[in-house]
């Protein structure tokens, strides 16, 4: 199985494609379209991405009330992609029609996973009490919104690497941990905060890493996706 997702953060698809075609076509990628690119290119951006052979998650973070969480995930789930997300913030009923609409929406098609966001991977303890006012240690929030989210039909979340051992102990091995914050060693952190090497999150356990700036900033940037992996395989 290949653990990195590239997120695609480009400002137009030509740039995101010109990207995709430095790989060899042997390589099977697995891409994140988020808002930058989708909100420019809509779903057409999806249609030559999987021309290209390449699986997608769909990054929308979907935070709203419940039916129009529902009906947009229906629409989500008409769209051929194998993972959206949401935000577990949300709560319970917000959860769950993501889920029924992912479920409702798939027809005969397969069912995209759900994954939830937990605390974002650019969020501090600091920031979590004092701007979110939220008396939890970032651990224990993290691991309650983990909760909400298997108990309302959620595949996985997206949390930082550190927090993936103490998920799949309480909730199970099967629950998918995809963990952005990931930069290779003497990178600058950027705006994340929560940050480990590709290596350490292999060890910390996360099913997915998704990796942008290390790989699409780079100036060889093939080079940088083989040294992400080389640092995942060490
Ligand atoms: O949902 C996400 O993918 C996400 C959640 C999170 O907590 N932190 C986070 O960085 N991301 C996404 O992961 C990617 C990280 O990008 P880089 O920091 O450039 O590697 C971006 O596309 C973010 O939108």
């Amino acid at each position: 199985m290949n653990p990195i997702i590239i997120a695609l953060d480009f400002q137009t698809g030509q740039e995101a494609l010109a990207f995709i075609d430095q790989f060899p076509t042997s390589q099977s990628l697995f891409v994140k379209v988020g808002m930058e690119l989708f909100y420019r290119e809509d779903n057409q951006i999806l249609t030559q991405l999987k021309v290209r052979g390449c699986k997608i998650f769909l990054d929308l973070k979907l935070h709203d009330i419940p039916n129009t969480v529902f009906q947009s995930a229906k629409i989500l789930s008409q769209l051929g992609v194998d993972m959206v997300t949401i935000h577990a913030a949300g709560g319970s009923k917000m959860i769950q029609a993501a889920h029924d609409g992912l479920v409702s929406g798939a027809g005969t098609k397969k069912i995209p996973k759900l994954l939830a966001v937990t605390q974002l991977t650019s969020t501090s303890e600091k920031v979590l009490h004092e701007e979110l006012h939220i008396g939890l240690t970032l651990q224990e929030s993290v691991l309650s919104l983990a909760r909400l989210a298997v108990s309302n039909g959620a595949d996985g979340v997206i949390c930082a690497a550190p927090e993936a051992p103490m998920i799949h102990k309480n909730i199970g091995k099967d629950f998918l941990c995809v963990t952005p914050g990931i930069r290779l060693p003497g990178q600058s952190h950027q705006d994340q905060q929560r940050v480990v090497s590709p290596k350490k999150a292999h060890i910390f356990g996360s099913d997915y890493i998704v990796v942008g700036r290390s790989i699409t900033q780079a100036s060889n940037k093939l080079a940088a996706f083989k040294r992400v992996q080389a640092s995942w395989n060490e």
